[in-house]
């Protein structure tokens, strides 16, 4: 009988005010053969996520002393699980999925069957409906098309597993809530493929009030700066060239990448990983 192959992705889940989610979530992704390690960033929580994450136990959590976004969370899980396992996969999914993380399996397999650099997770249509007027998803998807001539379902979906390659090429992450968009983008004009993985997801949805409304401004902030900052940038010379099955950048994608790093504000504060019932500064 055939071996099963052994885990080789890393899930990371950024996380801020999850205690009650992140738990369900934490152990649904154990269950899951395909992944190694779990890797919550606790991105500068008031409430006791890093404590709620830790109780679920066999989890790497580190944590942001402030809140840096979104995209600086999934940059710091992502340098974590480099170190925990080098050159595995990295599955990133929101704390908020609870039982259903569960069910990532078939976009964790797209990428390691090598079907796909990028595999992106499309929900269903979610329990409670959404308050928004489409107006951030229509901005990002028509957004990528115009950029990439590739249409996404889901633009917005944070759920998605990278091969380390892709991944490490897309690096510096577009920041805030660019980063979904910013991958996409840098991930397809580097060459990569993409798929889109139905499954079946279930996750808050941003409802109606001032708040979700406020959050929608920031999210589409985060998706025009994210596209604006890969706009300029020649289709031919922006992206990452593939040579010998190794991603590249070229000269110009270097200039961009540094461009974008200046502007991306990642990880200014202070950076703590806990171990052994210690918190270490990175
Ligand atoms: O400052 C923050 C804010 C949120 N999060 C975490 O990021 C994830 C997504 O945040 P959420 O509030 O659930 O955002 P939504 O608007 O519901 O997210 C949709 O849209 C986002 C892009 O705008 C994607 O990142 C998400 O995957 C997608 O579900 C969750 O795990 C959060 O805890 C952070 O780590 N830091
Ligand atoms: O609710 C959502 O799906 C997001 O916040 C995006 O909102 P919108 O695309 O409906 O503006």
């Amino acid at each position: 009988m055939p071996h099963p192959s052994p885990p080789r992705v890393v899930a990371v889940v950024p996380a801020r005010d999850e205690e009650a989610r992140i738990g369900s979530t934490v152990t649904a992704l154990h269950g899951l053969a395909q992944v190694a390690h779990v890797v919550v960033v606790d991105d500068g929580s008031a409430d006791q996520t890093a404590a709620v994450a830790e109780w679920a136990g066999r989890v790497e959590v580190v944590r942001h002393e402030r809140n840096h976004g979104k995209a600086a969370a999934m940059t710091t899980g992502a340098a974590r699980a480099a170190e925990l396992a080098p050159g595995a996969a990295v599955l990133f999914v929101d704390a908020d999925l609870e039982a259903s993380a569960g069910n990532l399996g078939p976009v964790v397999d797209a990428v390691l069957t090598g079907s796909a650099d990028m595999a992106i997770a499309v929900l269903p249509p979610q329990h409670s409906p959404g308050g928004g007027f489409g107006l951030v998803v229509r901005t990002a998807r028509e957004g990528i098309a115009r950029l990439t001539g590739w249409t996404p379902t889901q633009p917005l979906s944070g759920q998605r597993c990278l091969t380390r390659a892709a991944l490490d090429a897309a690096m510096p992450l577009a920041a805030g809530w660019g980063v979904e968009v910013g991958l996409t983008v840098d991930v397809l004009r580097g060459g990569g493929r993409v798929v889109e993985v139905p499954c079946e997801l279930h996750h808050r949805v941003t409802g109606r009030d001032l708040a979700s409304q406020l959050h929608r401004a920031r999210q589409l902030a985060g998706v025009t700066r994210a596209l604006a900052e890969r706009s300029g940038v020649p289709r031919a010379a922006a992206g990452h060239a593939r040579t010998a099955g190794r991603v590249v950048r070229s000269g110009a994608a270097r200039a961009a990448a540094a461009g974008r790093r200046a502007s991306s504000g990642r990880l200014g504060g202070a950076v703590r990983r806990r171990t052994g019932g210690t918190w270490h500064e990175l």
